[in-house]
């Protein structure tokens, strides 16, 4: 009698008139009559699919598997007891996990609620799965809203799960094999598993994001750290890269978040995310939404470095792009610079690398030797250097090579003689040099002889002072991650400061300050006090004798209590004609 009625209703849907049932029914009724060609007399079984089948999609959804499994096993303890079952399906909608009472077990297998069943609506008709897959949002199916009369003692609430592009991954379902007639008694269970497929997204998010920013969401500043409610994954740039559904929702109404700038949806900028850390209070970390309203943010920095951005593949051109483009941030004249030094890696054109002490001349030269796979790699510095270091450095050397000439300025004229002498004989050795002094200055002023010079700078690049830069935030991150461990995090004033300053001594002082607040902060938190005084800074330059008297004018000492290269130090001396005391 009552798969009579349910066979008329059917019939009544299909000629125009709702059911009274929600629309997402009546619309799965329709498509299963006229879309799959089904028939609501018949009453066929769960279909399961073959065991090759099952192993094959167990296998394609096993990331999916293992992010959901804790989510699953909490949603069964708190159900316990109340005869619910619980499936996660493939986005095919066949079953690849269980989670329900053994002692139902041969009933949960005729019932279909068991590994291996497929629940897509094509095949199994109107269903929680099925529906959920086809409308992309949360569903109960209840008892005889199933299109199959096999089906209409049973109760089922299913959430999608997408992955973090937005594509259904996933489909969270929990079910009954009997259940009370108003349909209503599923609520609870409607707001279990949607629970549940968010923190499942989450999860798997945050999984995915190790090497990114993270940014949570919460309406309520409480569950902000424990339990936010949305989340997406942020490049280097600040453009979206991974997102739960909720996060599409809150941000964009539901249009795809991904590629889009955070400054376009938020009223904050990448450089804004440090101060939405863990160490500022709850309450004081709110957003801005576009549509005028506000959530609480929570940001969390990259664990490991960051992948490269350019040239994902695994040719040659990436590995250059990999170790080049590490070097800098969004700072677009080192984006000029590090393009041109990409392209002139792998030739023989002899490079000159200027800049100020500390700024990364040598870090640049050492990346364009990688870069350009070209065997062996030799360094000297040619502060002081004798004929004789130069001979034995290059005793070893034979085929194609780089040779690092640091601080070519302070190349003693005895020696440039010999370094020309020895650039012949090593042929496929290129030079690199690098210097502070502007490249006009170096033949003006004599510090180089012209010949030589004309033969060391085939190309100049220019790296510029680090206060010129626009990516010292960038920087700071990844100088922090490098000098003190993934642990330590500044506090917004201390990453102010730092922002604030101007940094005479370049990336060199910057790691300085670093491993000195690192050294002194009592938590892995760095706070404005941990952080040495710039007047600490620049008394060093300034003191320079006293230092000198203080290590009995031994350059090594005194470059380490500098935290300056002994070349520096030497340059210091000349500049402010320092005699060292008889
Ligand atoms: N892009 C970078 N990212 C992180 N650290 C860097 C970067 N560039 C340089 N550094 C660090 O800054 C310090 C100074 O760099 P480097 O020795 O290359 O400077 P330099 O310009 O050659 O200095 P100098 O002229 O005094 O010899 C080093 O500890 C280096 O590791």
């Amino acid at each position: 009698m009552v798969e009579h009625h349910h066979v008329e209703e059917i019939a009544q849907v299909l000629d125009g008139h709702p059911s009274g049932r929600d629309s997402y029914v009546d619309a799965s009724w329709r498509r299963c009559v006229e879309l799959y060609g089904m028939d609501p007399t018949r009453s066929d079984p769960a279909h399961i699919v073959t065991d090759a089948e099952f192993r094959a999609h167990r296998e394609q959804a096993d990331w999916m598997i293992g992010a959901a499994r804790s989510g699953l096993q909490s949603l069964f303890r708190q159900v316990a007891g109340q005869n619910y079952v619980l499936l996660l399906t493939d986005a095919k909608g066949v079953c690849v996990d269980f989670f329900g009472d053994d002692l139902f077990l041969d009933e949960l297998r005729r019932a279909g609620l068991y590994l291996g069943s497929n629940w897509s609506e094509e095949l199994a008709g109107t269903c929680g799965v099925g529906a959920c897959i086809v409308t992309g949002e949360p569903v109960t199916v209840h008892q005889d809203d199933h299109f199959g009369n096999a089906h209409t003692l049973l109760s089922c609430t299913s959430a999608p799960i997408f992955d973090s592009l937005g594509q259904l991954a996933a489909v969270l379902d929990i079910s009954l094999l009997r259940s009370p007639s108003p349909k209503s008694s599923q609520n609870l269970a409607m707001s279990l598993v949607t629970a549940a497929a968010r923190r499942v997204e989450m999860a798997n998010l945050m999984a995915a994001s190790r090497r990114e920013w993270v940014l949570r969401f919460s309406s309520s500043p409480e569950f902000l750290d424990v339990d936010p409610e949305a989340a997406v994954s942020l490049d280097g740039s600040g453009r979206v890269i991974g997102a739960t559904r909720a996060a599409t929702q809150m941000l964009s109404r539901g249009d795809s978040l991904i590629g889009r700038r955070i400054d376009t949806l938020l009223g904050l900028s990448v450089d804004d995310l440090p101060d939405l850390m863990r160490d500022r209070p709850t309450e004081e970390r709110v957003v801005a939404l576009g549509d005028g309203g506000a959530v609480f943010g929570h940001a969390i920095a990259p664990q490991a470095p960051r992948r490269s951005q350019t040239n994902q593949g695994s040719t040659s051109r990436h590995a250059r792009g990999g170790v080049l483009s590490a070097l800098a941030g969004s700072d677009p004249t080192m984006g000029r610079l590090l393009a041109q030094a990409e392209r002139l890696a792998p030739t023989h054109v002899p490079l000159l690398i200027c800049g100020e002490s500390g700024s990364g001349k040598t870090k640049l030269a050492r990346a364009i030797h990688m870069a350009s796979r070209r065997g062996g790699f030799v360094s000297v510095d040619c502060a002081g250097a004798q004929p004789e270091d130069l001979r034995q450095a290059l005793a070893a050397q034979s085929g194609p090579g780089t040779l690092l000439l640091r601080h070519i300025e302070d190349l003693p004229t005895d020696t440039a003689r010999v370094l020309a002498g020895l650039l012949d004989a090593h042929p496929d050795l290129r030079p690199i040099s690098t210097s502070a002094t502007e490249p006009s200055d170096l033949v003006s002023q004599e510090r180089l002889p012209a010949t030589l010079y004309f033969r060391l700078s085939g190309s100049v690049l220019d790296i510029p002072p680090l206060r010129e830069r626009q990516d010292l935030g960038w920087l700071l991150e990844r100088l922090l991650r490098r000098h003190c461990g993934g642990e330590m995090r500044l506090t917004p004033s201390a990453r102010a400061e730092l922002l604030a300053r101007e940094w005479p001594g370049n990336l060199r002082e910057l790691g300085n300050v670093l491993d000195v607040a690192c050294a002194l902060a009592e938590s892995t938190v760095i706070d404005l006090p941990d952080l040495p005084d710039v007047t600490e800074t620049r008394d060093k330059e300034q003191d320079l004798e006293a230092i000198l008297d203080a290590c009995d004018w031994n350059m090594a000492r005194a470059a380490r209590r500098l935290g300056v290269n002994r070349s520096t130090v030497l340059r210091r001396i000349r500049k402010q004609a320092l005699r060292a005391p008889d």
